[in-house]
């Protein structure tokens, strides 16, 4: 699965010198091993890289998600008339303008890849996995064009692309290796935070975030004083439709209840089944209750994010970096497309159920064939 050559990955964990130009390396690591400080550098509040980042996925949002927009993309459209428009979305952020538009086939792409992940990881033979490994091929076509384009013509692409690429050719890794490289980093901010996006209206609440059509203010989204329910169903959201699970190699023999895990082999911590422990979340734990993050009605006014039991992200040293992001874009998008539309499903549909058997490395698609329109209908405003 992973494709990249054996220079590459050797070049990739080779330990650098510690006073090398570029990002700075205190303790001498490889570029593969600095890789993870570089995403939490861009992805983590404390500095101003995120900041940066969240203002483009709020701009992008704005000038996305509006009526006149949604009519020209005509691809994304299902049907439209005068006043509605039935519609699938996506969005490029990372990789600033210049991906979509040299290689304009990849969002869809990558989409086909997205659902068709589990054959990756259920290690499925090549004659039975053509369609996965045809999306894969086509974006990383695509991100070897733009790696292709001059640098200067893609001034846009946030810090932590532009960055990789640096180092990654100050190493004189090719074209190739480097596309497949930024793949994997590709996957992990495009698969989950897209399948995040279904939940109830909490408009009243975010009220205060918009002037008119427009989010002023989307950091006051963000702070659940403000918006307790947003913060509620966000969790609620990830416990019921993520699927994460954490990796570990055993390091040494080690027994736990009684059963040897034995040094050299791998570990699964699946996380999800700690979200469906009653004892911790309480009852009906495969019931969609939001509720029950309410610290004032909630259980017994347990603060359950701080339950040792709740890892939506995974958890350590591979903690994911792009949580505060993922928050963000995807709370930033449903409170200004709730702002906007009226959505209406068409026909009469029943709410899609989660694929929980097809393996996945975060949020669970739904269930194939469950898929349906909505339409949505501009709001008219006072
Ligand atoms: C709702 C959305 C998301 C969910 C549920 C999610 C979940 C996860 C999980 C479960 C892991 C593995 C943790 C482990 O191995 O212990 C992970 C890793 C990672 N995620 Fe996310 N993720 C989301 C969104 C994002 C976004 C938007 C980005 C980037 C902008 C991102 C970047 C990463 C990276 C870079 C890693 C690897 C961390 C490391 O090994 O250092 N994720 N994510």
């Amino acid at each position: 699965m992973n494709g990249n050559s054996k220079s590459a990955i050797e070049v990739m964990y080779t330990n650098l010198p510690n006073d090398k130009p570029g990002f700075s390396n205190p303790l001498g690591e490889s570029l593969g091993v600095l890789a993870q400080k570089m995403h939490i550098h861009q992805l983590h509040p404390n500095g101003n890289n995120l900041i940066h980042l969240q203002r483009k996925v709020q701009v992008w949002i704005d000038s996305h998600l509006n009526m006149d927009h949604l009519r020209r993309v005509s691809a994304c459209t299902v049907s439209q008339s005068a006043t509605h428009i039935e519609v699938l979305l996506y969005q490029w952020v990372y990789f600033g303008k210049t991906l979509g538009r040299v290689a304009p086939g990849a969002t869809r792409a990558f989409l086909v890849f997205d659902e068709l992940i589990w054959k990756v990881l259920y290690h499925y033979p090549s004659f039975l996995s053509r369609d996965m490994a045809a999306g894969r091929a086509e974006v990383v076509d695509g991100l070897c064009k733009y790696l292709r384009t001059p640098k200067e013509e893609r001034s846009d692409a946030t810090w932590l692309i532009s960055a990789m690429e640096d180092e990654m050719r100050a190493l004189g890794v090719g074209v190739e290796d480097m596309a497949i490289i930024i793949f994997h980093l590709y996957i992990s901010i495009n698969t989950n935070a897209r399948k995040t996006v279904f939940w109830p209206p909490t408009e009243k609440e975010t009220d205060k975030a918009f002037d008119g059509e427009s989010l002023v203010d989307p950091f006051y989204i963000q702070d659940p004083q403000n918006c307790p329910i947003v913060d509620a169903v966000w969790h609620e959201t990830l416990r019921i439709a993520g699927w994460s699970a954490s990796i570990r190699l055993i390091t040494k023999d080690t027994v736990v209840g009684g059963k040897l895990m034995p040094k050299g082999h791998r570990v699964m911590v699946p996380h999800r089944l700690q979200h469906f422990d009653e004892a911790v979340f309480g009852e009906e734990t495969h019931a969609f209750r939001s509720d029950r993050w309410l610290k004032t009605d909630g259980l017994g006014g347990k603060d359950l994010t701080k339950s040792p039991s709740w890892h939506p992200f995974g958890a350590g040293k591979t903690l994911c970096s792009g949580r505060f992001l993922a928050r963000f874009s995807v709370t930033t998008f449903v409170a200004t497309l709730l702002r906007r539309f009226d959505i209406e499903a068409v026909g009469n549909p029943s709410f899609p159920e989660g694929d929980e058997g097809r393996p996945v490395l975060g949020i669970i698609s739904i269930k194939e064939g469950q898929d349906f329109n909505v339409r949505l209908t501009a709001r008219a405003r006072p």
